[in-house]
This record gives C-alpha cells, sequence and structure tokens, in this order.
C-alpha cells in the first residue's frame, strides 16, 4: 500500500474503480491534499521532465497561486466558446469523482485556460497550439494561497485500469515534484534584437481611426501592436515568471504552454472574479508613465485623473462594464470617480465593479458578456470589432483575451491577458494595445504603446 501524506492513493483508485466497473465508463478521479510548502517555481521547473504543457496563474494579490503540470484533460472549443465550455464542463463534472482532504476552495478539478480575443479570426502559424478555447484540468496541480499548499492530482481510471501500477506511477511522479531541486536564475539571457513590426502604417491607422470616429457612430477603437524579439538562447520561462513575480506588483501573473510555445505575461486587468455569487469586475483604461520621483509621480497621476482624453477612454469602459453587469447581476456598486492604479512602469485610472449574481448565471455568462470590453476591443463593441477585422493586420490570438480559472461550481477568475508575449525558444511575439479616442495623437499613443511593453521586455532580460 502506498501512503503520501496521509493520503492511500491507491485505496482511493481502487473505491474509483469499484465506481467505474458499475457505471461501466471511464471517470476522472482528482484527489487533493494539504502539503508541506514546495516553492512554486521549483515546482513549475520540476513539471518539464514530467510533460510538455505547463500553466501558471497567480492573481494579483499574489494570495491565489495555481502551479499545473501536464494535461489530464483539454476542453476545446472553436465557436460559441463560453456555452460550450460551460456545458463540456458540466458533462466532466458529472463523470469525475472527487477525493478531497484539505480545506481549500482552490483545490479540486480546476480548469486553467484562455479564450481567444475574436473567435471569428483563423488562427495562422503565430498563435500555432492556442487555437479556439482552451482549459486544461493539469495531470498535478499546487495551490499556494491564505490556508496553504495542497497538491492536486488528476488522473483517469477506466473499469480495466491496473490500480496497483498507476498508483506507483502516481507516488513517484508526485515525489519528484514535491522534491523539486531548488531553482537557480539561469541568469541573463541577453536580447540580441528587436523588431517593431510598422510602427509608421501604425501611426497611420491611429490617424485613420480619430478620423473613423469623426465620421462614424464609433467613440473608440484599441488598436495594438506587436514586438518581435530574439534572445541569444531558448528562453527559460520559469526564469521569466520568476522576474514577471518579482518587479510587476498589483499584476496577474500568468503562462500557458502548448506545442512548445508559451503565452506569458503579466496583466493588470481582471475581467471578473466570481467568489459564491460575488461579482467583482474592474475598469481600467486611462494610462499615464510613472514619475522619476515621488514628486512627479503624484503629479502625473494628478494630471490622469483629470485629463479630458483619457477620463472618455475610461468612462466608456465604465458604462459598458456597468451595463453589462447590471444584465446579469443586482446590487451594482461602482463609484463615481476612478482612482490611479499604480504599477512598475505606468499608471492607470482604474474603477472596481461590485455584484451579487444573479440566479442561473456563472463567471462564464459573465465573461461573455464582458469580453472584449472597450479596454481591449472599443465601443460599440460590434463596429469596433468590424473595424478590426478589416484594419489591423496583428493576429491577436490569446492577447487582450480572457485567461483564467474556474472550479466544479465555476467559481474562478479572469483576466484580460495585455502585457503579455508568446514564446517559442529564442523568438518572442510581444503585444501592446491602446484605446484611441477623438482627441488621440498618434505620437503619444505610439509612445504609450512602447511602455506597456516594457513589462515584457524586462522580463526578458532586455
Ligand atoms: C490594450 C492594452 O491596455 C488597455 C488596458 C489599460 C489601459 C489602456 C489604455 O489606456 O489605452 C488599454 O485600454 C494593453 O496594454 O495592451
Ligand atoms: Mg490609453
Amino acid at each position: 500500500m502506498i501512503e503520501t501524506q496521509g493520503i492511500n492513493i491507491e485505496g482511493v483508485l481502487t473505491a474509483a474503480l469499484k465506481q467505474v466497473q458499475v457505471s461501466k465508463t471511464a471517470s476522472l478521479v482528482s484527489i487533493s491534499e494539504k502539503i508541506n510548502k514546495v516553492d512554486r517555481l521549483s515546482f513549475f521547473a520540476a513539471g518539464k521532465n514530467l510533460a510538455k504543457n505547463r500553466s501558471f496563474w497567480s492573481n494579483a494579490d499574489q494570495n491565489v497561486c495555481f502551479v499545473g503540470i501536464g494535461d489530464s484533460y483539454t476542453l476545446k472549443a472553436e465557436r460559441h466558446s463560453y456555452d460550450t465550455v460551460k456545458a463540456e464542463w458540466k458533462k466532466l463534472m458529472e463523470r469525475t469523482i472527487i477525493k478531497r482532504h484539505d480545506e481549500s476552495a482552490n483545490t479540486g478539478p480546476i480548469a486553467i485556460g484562455g479564450f481567444p480575443f475574436d473567435e471569428e479570426n483563423e488562427t495562422y502559424q503565430l498563435w500555432q497550439g492556442f487555437e479556439g478555447s482552451q482549459f486544461r484540468i493539469p495531470e498535478y496541480m499546487l495551490t499556494v494561497d491564505e490556508n496553504g499548499y495542497f497538491l492536486t492530482t488528476n488522473t483517469w481510471i477506466d473499469p480495466h485500469s491496473n490500480v496497483g501500477k498507476l498508483a506507483s506511477v502516481l507516488h513517484e511522479e508526485r515525489n519528484m515534484l514535491l522534491n523539486p531541486p531548488p531553482q537557480r536564475s539561469e541568469g541573463v539571457n541577453p536580447i540580441l534584437l528587436k523588431h517593431e513590426v510598422d510602427p509608421g502604417e501604425w501611426k497611420n491607422l491611429v490617424r485613420e481611426v480619430t478620423d473613423y470616429i469623426d465620421n462614424h457612430s464609433v467613440e473608440k477603437i484599441v488598436l495594438a501592436r506587436e514586438l518581435q524579439v530574439e534572445l541569444r538562447k531558448p528562453c527559460n520561462i520559469t526564469d521569466v515568471l520568476r522576474q514577471l513575480l518579482t518587479n510587476q506588483k498589483n499584476s496577474y501573473v500568468f503562462a500557458w504552454e502548448s506545442e512548445g510555445a508559451c503565452f506569458i505575461g503579466a496583466s493588470p486587468e481582471r475581467l471578473v472574479q466570481v467568489k459564491n455569487n460575488h461579482l467583482l469586475s474592474t475598469c481600467l483604461a486611462g494610462t499615464a508613465p510613472r514619475g522619476k520621483t515621488t514628486e512627479d509621480d503624484k503629479q502625473m497621476g494628478q494630471a490622469l485623473l483629470q485629463d479630458k482624453k483619457n477620463r472618455e477612454e475610461h468612462q466608456i469602459v465604465v458604462n459598458m462594464i456597468r451595463d453589462a453587469v447590471l444584465s446579469c447581476a443586482h446590487n451594482v456598486q461602482i463609484p463615481e470617480q476612478p482612482v490611479i492604479y499604480p504599477l512598475q512602469n505606468l499608471q492607470h485610472l482604474y474603477t472596481p465593479v461590485r455584484a451579487e449574481l444573479k440566479h442561473g448565471y456563472t463567471l462564464l455568462d459573465v465573461v461573455k458578456k464582458l469580453h472584449p470590453t472597450p479596454a481591449l476591443s472599443g465601443f460599440p463593441q460590434n463596429e469596433s470589432l468590424s473595424f478590426l477585422r478589416e484594419h489591423e493586420t496583428l493576429e491577436r490570438g490569446w492577447y487582450g483575451a480572457p485567461i483564467g480559472w474556474f472550479n466544479r461550481s465555476f467559481n474562478g477568475e479572469f483576466a484580460v491577458a495585455i502585457r503579455s508575449g508568446l514564446i517559442c525558444d529564442e523568438k518572442a511575439s510581444l503585444f501592446a494595445g491602446c484605446g484611441v479616442v477623438k482627441d488621440s495623437d498618434p505620437e503619444m499613443e505610439y509612445e504609450e504603446t512602447k511602455i506597456k511593453f516594457t513589462p515584457m521586455l524586462e522580463a526578458l532580460g532586455g
């Protein structure tokens, strides 16, 4: 018999086997337990020896963190993603056997993944492996939250499974992950090349948008651009995560590997969190750099709070999110005025939105209603999306789209995947966008996007 930290895996699997022999269908078995402290980045790094796809998620307060190794199941949807993912998840949960030996709300079968920015867009070369919407339940998932450290093991069992053999493999792999060699940074991996994709054309497009806004019933369009980077050596994702976690406070830090590529970033923007029907969303739009001195910084923040163009950019987001949240929640609370949300390299206008979800709605229904907010597409949504489909040459893929997690009862959280990049070996594509309104100046918007590349550039060692 194999005992791990008080849990008898073979015993759990034997009981599960009896169940699946009666039902005659394969089941996912999800076993979670409290474990001793383990360094989350060492766990992530050790996972590379076990599986090619790893996942990482930390919330902006850094008090909920998931590190996923491998995939025991991947939910994929090309069209009508939100409804499909929701329906598939419910079906999967019906045939999942859950054994929990812990008190955390953040363990058990948890799906980690993302939706594309625009599911109408085809996925070409750049985003191979990130087609449509994809959510994975990791084979092994480390949870770090206010209650401590937890390990969830997710495995399939069918009526013919050899429980003894399965338990011994799980035991060996868990041992490896829970006793990882200490991680040290591999050191600087210098950026050899930086290539901005068509900055001149991009500024012309900003001009085109301001003209378009003058002549059409569109108030705002968010334009994004790409910065291609080449490093001396293949990128070490653990090192990038370490940099982002250390330097980008107030940001969601995420990484999602697929087919040899990794989508990674540190986003300050919450799309929505749902915790037992309490809904929390965020309006984040309007940007200024940080000042060099405290005095400077304060002044720039004050100027941002009073700047007409940035307030307009922000207000458009507040109005849309208010309407979307009102349609599925009550007791909606939104402060009248935004406040400053400070980040390492820049500051934003920030308005939180709190509400109680109406009966029958889930986190995924809210994501469907909110995405893309005017902070990422523009306003009105359909008109701005049509403009982007026609004029933006960038393949956004998962950039600017919902990335996050949800559990068996659809509690969870999504961030908007900005300040991010797609890394493949020694090459990376970084993305940054900005809200263009009628008073936008192409040069200033260009500078704004330039600062928005900084978090990822710094993390890559530039
Ligand atoms: C689209 C991005 O930022 C959005 C979020 C916050 C502020 C924004 C702005 O001020 O333009 C953007 O709407 C990005 O960072 O790529
Ligand atoms: Mg802006």
